[in-house]
């Protein structure tokens, strides 16, 4: 099995050059992840792996790897192989889980697609969320419109999404019959990976499937815990394709919030920020009737679609309520660093501790 195939390049490693350790280790790529342990590939084949302990200690959520990620292997064949550390990732989604905190659901994609289907279920709101979210992960988005063949207003639905995507390629296809798949596939090459967000049901598995020819979406087993005799499923996965696309697939995408997707907000609503920097009034909010606010004029006018404006007031207000919210945070936990700090002091005033 040759590492490359599965997207990995200079840039990583390069990351990789970085190590600093007398065992051997070798790059490997995380193509599942379950509860307590993950798989791999690599050199070595397929196998799986845990965290070596003394490097994982202090990681957060964040610091361990995910779906995607290319990693440090200490490898064991035929028994379970140590994860050493987690190589710079080049592009990522984030995803803040109420009940675990911030968290990756995928790593290191170069286009994420983003699949709406030629239906009821058409939803240019959701798109531009789907574009923030891409725009800020750093990797190149392309809009899929999906079940071409189910809709007379194919063309009515192309022209909305030519308006908001502002050149962000858009492909329409039949991932039953196969129409428009071959300039879809145009797009990538072996050795590219992709990540598809989107609602449940607007076709994602079926043009995954549809792309790779033969290829099913099969499930995956692991028997995680052999004492209990426990059996794990998970659906976190990459896939390599026969054509030598890569597919992550992943339950994460869901449902996503844009997180701290300012960068995003700004690429997927860059018409309305050029407006409000044409806006005379320093800080203007640009959200009422303000005579000669540049953004109530082109609503006023028309040139700025109402429903497009709307939802970027929405996101912005998401935006500024996760900021908010992740300062909180920060707040609590620089708290808990002096409640450590004082009861150390506390308990042995003589040593100086650290900050
Ligand atoms: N006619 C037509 N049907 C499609 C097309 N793509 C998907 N479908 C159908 O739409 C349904 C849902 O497709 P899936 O591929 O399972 O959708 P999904 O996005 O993977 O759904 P989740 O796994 O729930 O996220 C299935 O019945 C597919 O056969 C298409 O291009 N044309
Ligand atoms: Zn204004």
């Amino acid at each position: 099995m040759n590492i490359n195939d599965y997207g990995y390049n200079d840039d990583f490693a390069t990351s990789f050059a970085q190590q600093e350790t007398s065992e051997r280790l070798i790059p490997a790529r995380i193509s599942a992840v379950f509860k307590h342990v993950y798989r791999v590939v690599s050199e070595d084949g397929e196998q799986l792996a845990k965290l070596k302990t003394s490097s994982f200690r202090d990681a957060t959520r964040v610091d361990r790897p995910s779906i995607g990620d290319f990693v440090a292997l200490e490898s064991h064949p035929g028994d379970t192989s140590l994860i050493h550390e987690v190589l710079t990732r080049k592009t990522i989604i984030l995803r803040d889980d109420p009940d675990v905190g911030e968290q990756v659901v995928a790593a290191n994609f170069d286009y994420c697609l983003l699949v709406c289907s030629a239906n009821d279920d058409f939803n240019l709101n959701r798109i531009e969320r789907y574009l923030t979210i891409a725009w800020n992960s750093g990797a190149q988005p392309i809009i899929v419109v999906t079940k071409s063949d189910l809709t007379d207003q194919l063309h009515d639905y192309l022209d909305q999404l030519e308006v908001a995507s502002f050149g962000v390629p858009v492909y329409p296809v039949d991932s039953i019959h196969g129409e428009g798949l071959n300039e879809l596939q145009a797009h990538f090459s072996a050795g590219d990976t992709l990540v598809l967000l989107g609602s449940s049901g607007v076709g994602k598995s079926s043009l995954v499937n549809a792309l790779a020819g033969e290829y099913k979406m099969k499930t995956n087993e692991i028997r995680e815990d052999d004492a209990k005799g426990k059996h794990t499923t998970t659906h976190r996965e990459l896939h390599l394709l026969h054509n030598g696309i890569i597919v992550i697939d992943t339950p994460g995408m869901r449902s996503l919030g844009i997180g701290q997707a300012s960068t995003g907000l700004e690429e997927t609503f860059q018409d309305i920020e050029s407006l409000a920097e044409q806006c005379r009034f320093y800080d203007c909010a640009h959200t009422y009737e303000q005579p000669d606010c540049a953004v109530q004029q082109a609503l006023t006018d028309g040139t700025l679609p109402q429903k497009h404006y709307n939802n970027w007031l929405k996101l912005k207000k998401e935006l500024a309520y996760n900021e908010r919210k992740n300062n909180v945070t920060q707040l609590l936990q620089e708290k808990q660093k002096w409640k450590t700090i004082i009861k150390a002091h506390r308990d042995n005033p003589k040593k100086r501790t650290k900050r």
